[in-house]
């Protein structure tokens, strides 16, 4: 039996006539039908419009072979298959471009020589970044560089391309020089290019193979979807988890459709099985190649069809300009793009310096809403950020959370595995600005399936606002003792205040004790030290401001279906319903009341704020939400 084939996926991307389908094809021996710009239209308009796939082997290189004992004997002559996939370079094409940087390995970032970082150059690389581990750089069209000056040429660009990386996770990768159709169009085909045994010399060295694992789900990306007379409908795609044999039923869950896997090529060989990070093509029958132009082929019910999603969200610091929330990005997942809005939020203030946890999400812990995606630094987008933020009364202290979340509600509902790459990006910008287009990306930790989540799970999701309310010190009652007006309406049942914590503006922290008559006055018991002289004495504030942070959950603030994002709500509306009738407040808040006695000594509040909680997880619109006194948060620390 011929030795099986270990299969490695090489992205070629770069800026549009870089050069990158001359590329592939002077580095390949085997090419899908899709390969090499072979569409009409390809053909027609001078430039690549959708992935193509070739590919050329060699032997498996010994850094590559199980060290001996190791795992199941070695094969005969085991070789090593390098499927390359040719990206499009033109910008309308950027969502192709994300999707097969998906399913790659290792990046081929094709540089033309003679014109240097482009800025599509600029956005594969930002791309690799996300979605690839190495990196190779090529120099492209060395041989339109004049004959005499062409290897200073090679090295002022070869160190300019180091210096770019050196930022980069790609920092020291290696750059090497080609011309991989010299004479450009008009060169007789006989024109051998350059540099092409030093490329794969250089990338079997610098390949390494993920470990392939044949368990877990089958579950493919599609590419291309077309059907042969007499056999059926072939989809060919890389493999990206799982295994797969003849026999098996798979299942495409966009359209909800099981197929048996009647039979199965490897580059126009026939196979019998295949597993994670082969390149397939598996013919079904009685399906409509029309149906499926490219998306996810899956083990059956493996895979489930999403209407929002909660990801962790990292910033792409190359993209100008503030993330806000409410704001719609294109949002890629997989090989589709959909338009998506989002809502960003970041850990508790008290959890800020939490460890980044990117496999899962936790619906039992309390989120801080954020107006806007926060950066570190002295971005301008940042400070600004961190202006609206503290506006909304967010009690961040200009430091930044390890990690940030969003919610994510997609325009159409999308297909996809959980733990999936999720990018953001502007593609509506001008594609001539010279600015990255890609905005952020993250991973799909949680998928809402349910169409009427904003009903059914988003409850369940506790992203509160901090709010704060400033009222004033009436009259000094006693050491320990202020009145307090102004921060409570006449009607406002102040019971449901009592135990927050309050600031005067001269520093003093204290805790709302009780109601103080019948006009919405209140009594504030300021501890102060004992054995000394009361802090009320040492400074009389005759009128003192108090400032009530308050929390309001956000989660379900849908505009669109009119609401508003900002539960900007008076204080007023909270006389409604005890904490303890309302259903969403069982289990987030049990057993986490806040104290009537006043602060705790681990309590810590902030200057000249008065803490107040009055976080809502309620269902249905934002009034729900607002009325709702919702207690348990407003004993937490707040920084
Ligand atoms: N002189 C010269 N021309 C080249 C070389 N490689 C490619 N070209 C020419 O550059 C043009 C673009 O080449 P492609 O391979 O189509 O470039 P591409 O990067 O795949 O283009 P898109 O996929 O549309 O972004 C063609 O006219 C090629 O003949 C080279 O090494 N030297
Ligand atoms: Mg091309």
């Amino acid at each position: 039996m011929a030795g099986r084939r270990v299969n490695v996926n090489v992205g070629v991307l770069g800026h549009i006539d870089s050069g990158k389908t001359a590329l592939a094809r002077a580095l390949s021996t085997t090419a899908s039908t899709a390969a090499f710009d072979k569409q009409p239209q390809s053909r027609e308009r001078g430039i690549t419009l959708d992935l193509g796939f070739s590919c050329f082997s060699v032997p498996l290189p010994a850094h590559l072979r199980p060290a001996p004992g190791a795992g199941p004997e070695p094969e005969p002559e085991p070789r090593l298959q390098v499927t390359l996939v040719d990206c499009p370079g033109h910008a309308s094409l950027i969502r192709t471009i994300i999707g097969g940087a998906q399913i790659i390995d290792l990046m081929m970032l094709v540089i033309d020589v003679t014109k240097g970082m482009q800025t599509q150059s600029a956005e594969c690389l930002v791309i690799g970044q996300i979605a690839c581990q190495k990196l190779v750089v090529v120099l492209n069209k060395t041989d339109l560089l004049p004959e005499g000056k062409k290897q200073a040429a090679i090295d002022r660009m070869t160190k300019k391309m180091q210096k770019t990386l050196e930022s980069t996770k790609f920092r020291g990768a290696p750059v090497i020089p080609v011309a991989a159709k010299p004479g450009g169009p008009d060169a007789p085909e006989t024109e051998a290019p350059q540099g092409i045994p030093e490329l794969i010399e250089l990338l079997t060295s610098q390949i390494s193979i993920p470990t392939r694992d044949p368990s877990g789900p089958f579950l493919m990306s599609v590419d291309h979807c077309f059907s042969i007379k007499g056999q059926g409908t072939v989809m060919t795609g890389t493999i990206l988890s799982g295994s797969v044999s003849l026999g098996d039923s798979v299942e495409i869950p966009a359209l909800k459709v099981v197929r048996k896997v009647k039979s199965m090529q490897m580059f126009h060989t026939p196979v019998s099985s295949a597993v994670q990070g082969d390149r397939l093509g598996i013919c079904v029958t009685q399906f409509d190649p029309k149906l499926l132009e490219r998306g996810l082929v899956c083990a059956p019910e493996s895979l489930h069809t999403v209407h929002a999603a909660l990801i962790s969200v990292e910033k792409i610091p190359y993209f100008r300009g503030p993330l806000q929330t409410k704001a719609k990005f294109h949002i890629t997942v997989g090989h589709e793009t959909v338009m998506g809005r989002v809502m960003f939020f970041g850990p508790a203030p008290d959890s800020l310096d939490r460890e980044p946890v990117l496999d899962s999400f936790d619906f039992s812990r309390e989120y801080l809403f954020q107006e806007q995606y926060l950066c570190p630094g002295p971005d301008p987008a940042a400070a600004h950020a961190a202006k609206a933020d503290e506006k909304a009364g967010q009690v961040l202290a200009g430091r930044c959370p390890q990690q940030q979340w969003a919610l994510v509600e997609f325009e159409k509902p999308v297909t996809c595995p959980r733990l999936c790459l999720v990018i953001g990006s502007r593609l509506d910008a001008d594609i001539h600005a010279n600015t990255c287009r890609l905005a952020f990306h993250g991973v799909l930790l949680h998928g809402l399936e349910d169409r009427n989540y904003a009903e059914s799970a988003l409850p369940t999701l506790r992203v509160y606002k901090l709010k704060q309310k400033h009222g004033v010190v009436e009259r000094v009652l006693d050491d320990h003792s202020v009145i307090g007006r102004s921060l409570f309406k006449k009607e406002t049942n102040i019971q449901l205040f009592v135990g927050l914590r309050v600031q005067l503006s001269t520093g003093e922290l204290g805790v709302i004790d009780s109601a103080f008559g019948q006009s919405g006055k209140f009594k504030v018991h300021v501890p102060g030290k004992s054995g000394k002289k009361s802090v009320l004495n040492t400074h009389v504030p005759q009128i003192s401001h108090l400032s009530a942070p308050r929390h309001a959950c956000c989660a379900h603030a849908k505009p669109r279906r009119g609401g508003t994002a900002t539960p900007a709500c008076p204080l007023t509306p909270l006389r409604t319903a005890s904490p303890h009738s309302h259903p969403h407040l069982e289990g987030p808040f049990r057993g986490g009341g806040p104290s009537r006695t006043g602060p705790g000594p681990e309590r810590h509040v902030p200057r000249g704020a008065l803490r107040g909680a009055v976080a809502g997880a309620g269902r249905g619109s934002m009034a729900d939400v607002l009325t709702s006194p919702l207690k348990g948060l407003g004993t937490r620390s707040c920084m």
